[in-house]
C-alpha cells in the first residue's frame, strides 16, 4: 500500500502513530462515545465536523512584502526527531516573539509523541496572534482533520498517496487552505493534477532525515506560476534565505533556526535578509 520501510524509522514510528490517533477519532466519530481514553493529543472522540473561518496565508505574504519583510511561516517546534531536548517555553510567548520579529505566518506542530506538540497549543497559539496558522501535522485520514481548527492544514504528498485528491476535498470543505508538500518532481505532479495551489518543497529528505536546499532548487522551477511556493526546513542563516527566495521562493518555512536561541531577534534577522546588509551569515544564534 506505501512504502513505509524506505522511511527512516523515527518517521515510520510517526506514521503508525498518527494511524493509531485516526482510528481512534474514527472510533469516537462512530457513534458510541468512548469518553475519549488515551486522548492526550486533545483529538476529540465523537467530534463534530470543524468548520474554519480562515486568515488568508497569501494576503498576509503580500502584507509582509509590501512592509520589505521576507514572508516568513516560523514554526513552534518544541523539539523533533532531529533536534536535541525540548525547549519548555510558553508556546504563546515563542508564537508572539515570533510575530514581534515580523513573521508573516505561523506553524504550529500538533504531533504530541515525537515534535512535543498539541492541538491545545495550536488553540491558544492561534487565539493570542492575528497572522494566519499553520497546522503541522501527520494528517492521513479524514477524521484527522477534525481535531482542531487552524488556517491551514499540512497534506504531505508522500504519506497520503492515492488518497490525496479525497483528503484535499475534504480539508477545502471544512474551509481550510491546503498546503502540499513534496519532495521531487513526481509528487510535484500529483500535487498539481490534484489542484495544489499552495506548495511546500521540503529540503528535508523524509527517507533520511538529511537537509539538501539544492532539493528546492532542483523542483521549483517545475511549479507552476500560480501556485504560491513555499520552501520548506534547513534554511539557518540569512544566506539561505536570500538563496531560495533567488530559486523562487514566495515564502520560507522555518522552525529549527528560529527556535534556537532568541526568538524574536532569529525571525528578525530572517525576515529582513533581503534589506538589511549587516545581517552575518554565521550568528550563532541562526545556526541549527
Ligand atoms: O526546523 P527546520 O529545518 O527549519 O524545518 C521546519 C519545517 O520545515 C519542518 O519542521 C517540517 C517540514 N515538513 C514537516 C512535516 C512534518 C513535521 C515537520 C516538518
Amino acid at each position: 500500500m506505501d512504502d513505509t520501510a524506505e522511511l527512516d524509522p523515527a518517521v515510520r514510528s510517526i506514521l503508525a502513530a498518527a494511524r493509531e490517533r485516526a482510528r481512534e477519532g474514527e472510533e469516537g466519530a462512530g457513534g458510541d462515545d468512548g469518553g475519549g481514553e488515551g486522548d492526550e493529543s486533545g483529538e476529540p472522540a465523537g467530534s463534530d465536523r470543524v468548520a474554519v473561518d480562515p486568515r488568508d496565508l497569501r494576503a498576509a505574504f503580500e502584507r509582509a512584502e509590501a512592509d520589505d519583510r521576507v514572508p516568513v511561516i516560523a514554526e513552534v517546534k518544541p523539539t523533533s526527531p532531529t533536534t536535541e531536548g525540548t525547549r519548555e517555553d510558553d508556546p504563546v510567548e515563542l508564537a508572539e516573539s515570533m510575530v514581534a520579529g515580523g513573521a508573516a505566518a505561523l506553524s504550529v506542530l500538533t504531533e504530541p509523541e515525537h515534535f512535543g506538540g498539541s492541538t491545545e497549543t495550536l488553540d491558544r497559539v492561534r487565539e493570542a496572534v492575528d497572522v494566519p496558522v499553520l497546522r503541522k501535522d501527520f494528517v492521513v485520514a479524514e477524521s484527522q482533520l477534525d481535531a482542531v481548527e487552524s488556517d491551514v492544514v499540512l497534506l504531505i504528498a508522500r504519506f497520503v498517496g492515492d488518497d490525496f485528491p479525497d483528503l484535499l476535498a475534504a480539508a477545502r470543505d471544512r474551509g481550510f487552505q491546503v498546503l502540499v508538500e513534496v519532495h521531487d518532481r513526481e509528487e510535484l505532479e500529483t500535487a498539481v493534477d490534484a489542484g495544489a495551489k499552495l506548495i511546500g518543497v521540503n529540503n528535508r529528505d523524509l527517507a533520511e532525515l538529511v537537509v539538501d536546499l539544492g532539493t528546492f532548487e532542483s523542483v521549483a522551477p517545475a511549479v507552476p506560476d500560480d501556485a504560491t511556493l513555499i520552501a520548506e526546513s534547513g534554511i539557518a542563516s540569512p544566506a539561505d534565505v536570500r538563496r531560495m527566495r533567488a530559486a523562487g521562493a514566495d515564502a520560507l518555512l522555518v522552525g529549527s533556526a528560529i527556535m534556537d536561541g532568541d526568538v524574536e531577534a532569529n525571525t528578525r534577522e530572517l525576515t529582513r535578509a533581503e534589506t538589511d546588509t549587516h545581517s552575518t551569515d554565521d550568528a550563532p544564534e541562526t545556526r541549527i
